[in-house]
């Protein structure tokens, strides 16, 4: 739900700013962790939050759809260094990720911003790493009409970092689709390419 006018006892035609209901949960979240939301420095604290959230729930990707004609190979092609961050579904803590997709073209040819915008629409939402891997490979596999797609992200949880066992570690989750998943020799020339 976005922050909008809204209809006032059903009437259409009366309508006035409504407050996000997002701002009256930050307040009582302020007051139930001992602080006073009206003091000077919190007083706009709520209004933000609630800003933020909306942003990030309410990310667009914008256009995703851009194809090129195929140039008729097989080549690999592989886009990595994707930042992208979501949040842990477990704790509502961040996690970044560095999102690698890599994908065999024999249908069309995928806009190369396009990987990124598919990344973030994926990440914008309340997640665990290994189902936005998947849904990443997915959304790829279906834009560009391949089945040969392979997304790699390498994460930090700071729910892991920051709370609980407070131990930085880095999770690598991965999603192989079509030959990815059958050839060792794709999955191979793809590692031999990371590497290089
Ligand atoms: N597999 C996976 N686990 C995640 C991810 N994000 C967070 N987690 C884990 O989700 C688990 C939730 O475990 P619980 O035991 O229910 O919660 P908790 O008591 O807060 O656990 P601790 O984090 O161990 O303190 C934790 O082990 C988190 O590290 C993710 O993307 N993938
Ligand atoms: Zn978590």
């Amino acid at each position: 739900m976005s922050v909008t006018d809204m209809e006032l006892d059903g009437d259409p035609s009366a309508t006035r700013t409504a407050e996000d209901p997002l701002v009256g949960i930050a307040r009582q979240l302020l007051e139930e962790i001992g602080e006073d939301p009206d003091r000077d420095g919190l007083r706009d604290t709520p209004a933000r939050f609630a800003r933020w959230w909306r942003e990030f729930i309410n990310y667009d990707p914008g256009s995703l759809g851009t194809l090129f004609e195929s140039i008729g190979t097989s080549q690999l092609v592989v886009v990595s260094g994707i930042q992208v961050w979501s949040l842990c579904e477990h704790h509502l803590l961040p996690f970044n990720c560095s999102v690698t997709i890599a994908y065999r073209p024999t249908g069309q040819l995928l806009g190369l911003s396009k990987f990124a915008r598919v990344a973030h629409q994926y990440a914008h939402r309340l997640q665990v790493q290994e189902r936005l891997v998947d849904q990443i490979a997915l959304e790829i596999s279906t834009l560009s009409g391949t089945p040969d797609v392979a997304v790699i992200a390498k994460g930090e949880h700071l729910c892991m970092s920051m709370r609980g066992i407070k131990a930085p570690a880095q999770m690598t989750s991965t999603a192989y689709r079509g030959d990815f998943g059958t050839d060792p020799g794709l999955r191979g020339e793809l590692f031999d390419l990371l590497r290089a």
